[in-house]
């Protein structure tokens, strides 16, 4: 089977334009929320994303595979490296545009096994923007920003009001988060905007 690429993005978009309260390169972004299985220190077998703002519409997250993201022996799961560029994907739109998003689309290309105890380091990229839809791409790389790329991914988010999640939430989490708004971090959306 090809690996031939289609094109990407795959409609005429706008080229991205960051908010203009949107974190600088060089800021260490947040959990978005504590419980969420790809960032949160809550998720004591999750992901723990950890991302920092790049230069021109880029995000860099890197995620430590452990014990607990097994597939094979001693390989990462598939799934949960897809899990991982959802998050570094969804961070990326998140806090460069400040508008709340979810995953339409995602599709991943596995180019090598990730062993457990690899670090993946993602560079995830803004790439255009066609009203709702946003189109962003990741590569990852093998513990080092050099190394040998892993995994790559593309994904069509498509931007939502924040009513999306309180129409669709558990009406016990949201009140965890109502409680307790710090589950939340530092909300990188414009809650009015
Ligand atoms: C208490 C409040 C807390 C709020 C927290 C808020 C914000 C946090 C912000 C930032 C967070 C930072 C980091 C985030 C980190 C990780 C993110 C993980 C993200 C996820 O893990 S999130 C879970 C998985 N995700 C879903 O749970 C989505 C389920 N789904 C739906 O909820 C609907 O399906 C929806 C909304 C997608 C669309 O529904 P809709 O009715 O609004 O709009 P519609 O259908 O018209 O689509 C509009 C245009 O997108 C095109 N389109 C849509 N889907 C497509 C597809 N698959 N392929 C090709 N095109 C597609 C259409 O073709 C149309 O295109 P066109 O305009 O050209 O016609």
């Amino acid at each position: 089977m090809s690996r031939t690429q289609q094109p990407w993005p795959p409609v005429d978009t706008e080229p991205p334009k960051a908010h203009p309260d949107a974190p600088a390169p060089g800021t260490d972004l947040p959990q978005h929320y504590a419980r969420c299985f790809g960032c949160g220190d809550q998720q004591e077998d999750g992901l723990h994303l950890r991302a920092q703002v790049g230069d021109g519409h880029t995000i860099r997250s890197r995620f430590t595979v452990t014990e607990a993201h097994q597939g094979a022996p001693g390989l990462a799961h598939g799934g949960l490296l897809a899990c991982a560029f959802d998050e570094a994907l969804g961070t990326t739109v998140g806090n460069l545009l400040r508008k709340p998003a979810v995953t339409g689309k995602l599709e991943t290309d596995f180019l090598r096994p990730v062993p457990v105890g690899t670090t993946l380091v993602i560079d995830a990229h803004l790439d255009g923007i066609a009203g709702r839809k946003v189109y962003v791409s990741a590569e990852g790389r093998m513990d080092t920003d050099d190394g040998p790329v892993a995994v790559r991914a593309r994904a069509l988010f498509v931007l939502v009001d924040l009513s999306h999640f309180v129409n669709h939430g558990r009406p016990e989490d949201l009140q965890a988060v109502a409680q307790d708004p710090k589950l939340l971090g530092r909300l990188p959306v414009e809650v009015n905007p």
